[in-house]
């Protein structure tokens, strides 16, 4: 199954209505601009299992695209393959023109499970210099006047000069939020992964996290991959979705993606789209997937747990079962 540009799926699983979001009038970069992301008929397997069966994707420079789907449909699993490192089994990824390989400096990565942030008296500078190198946590670096430039830098960007000298126990979820952000963007990557940000965060925290990589997107032309589970968050700042389910991709705007048929396809079964109050919601039977079982439970203290059920039919099933445990 090739799926070149746009929703991947056939012509008749599309819907054209609007709804007034910006992702739904706005035109795709990729028209114009170089392609920052390609894949080309890429296959993943894990552990004998198919993640992604040939997908064929171009994602433009500059653009912000969340990346959605169920509990284990592959987010994390792109995002470790454009960093080179997961090798798909078929097919080819180049990133910038080039194929994937590990240490790309043009990539910026939050994972998914952030490192604990065990020495909480660590001052914020510290913490981001401990990016350049994760042994030694950032104490000798710092007094490098070239990495204290860097992280100046990066910690301008984020709009965290103030918590240069702040130890991070004294930093709330999204303080700590801001210096994760000031690590990814040490080095001026083109390209930020951010696996699920938003997790552990409340409301308010996840729009300023939004909000804050949206300046950033559009400030210094920065690409941006954001997966989350939920839409709305996004929903004002995203030019595309990326869906994924059941190996498949649907890339497109809002209102080419987020539709009955073409997620009915992703998730295997039949699924409703509602819009209500300016928000979206993603219906199957009664159950709004993306709220149902999937519960914050506080934000983290500073160690960052993350406890997936990665059960093998979770690309099969549409209900999600994820719970944050910090
Ligand atoms: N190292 C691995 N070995 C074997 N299988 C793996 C490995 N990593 C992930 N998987 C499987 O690959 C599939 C995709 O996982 P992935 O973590 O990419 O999904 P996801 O969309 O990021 O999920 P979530 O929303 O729960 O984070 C899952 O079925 C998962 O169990």
């Amino acid at each position: 199954m090739s799926h070149p540009t746009g929703t991947g799926l056939d012509d008749a699983t599309r819907e054209g209505a609007r709804h007034g979001t910006r992702a739904g009038t706005h035109a795709p970069a990729s028209a114009a601009t170089r392609p920052v992301i390609e894949l080309d008929h890429v296959t993943i397997e894990l552990a004998g299992r198919t993640v992604l069966e040939d997908v064929s994707l171009s994602i433009g420079a500059g653009e912000f695209i969340g990346v959605l789907g169920a509990n284990g449909a592959g987010k994390t699993t792109l995002m470790r393959a454009l960093l080179g490192l997961v090798e798909p089994v078929g097919g080819s990824i180049r990133i910038l023109g080039k194929p994937a390989s590990r240490g790309n400096p043009a990539i910026g990565y939050m994972p998914q499970i952030r490192a604990t942030l065990a020495e909480r008296r660590l001052r914020g500078r510290d913490f981001v210099a401990c990016a350049l190198d994760g042994h030694r946590w950032g104490m000798a670096l710092g007094r490098s006047a070239r990495v204290r430039r860097q992280v100046d830098a990066a910690l301008a960007r984020v709009g965290a000069l103030e918590l240069a000298e702040r130890p991070l126990i004294s930093m709330s979820g999204g303080e700590r939020q801001r210096l994760l952000l000031a690590q990814c963007l040490l080095g001026e990557p083109g390209l930020l992964l951010l696996d699920e940000p938003l997790i552990s965060l409340d409301p308010h925290h996840q729009q300023a996290t939004v909000d804050l990589v949206h300046t950033l997107q559009r400030e210094f032309g920065i690409t941006v991959l954001f997966s989350a589970h939920e839409l709305n968050p996004l929903l004002h700042t995203l030019d595309r979705v990326l869906y994924l389910g059941r190996g498949q991709a649907a890339l497109g705007t809002v209102d080419e993606v987020i539709n009955g048929p073409v997620l009915s396809k992703l998730y295997g079964s039949r699924i409703d789209v509602m819009r209500l109050g300016g928000r979206i919601f993603v219906m199957s039977g009664a159950s709004d997937l993306e709220h149902d079982e999937h519960r914050h439970e506080g934000d983290c203290g500073g160690a960052h747990a993350h406890d997936h059920d990665h059960a093998h039919d979770a690309l099969h099933r549409p209900a999600h079962h994820h719970v944050h445990r910090h």
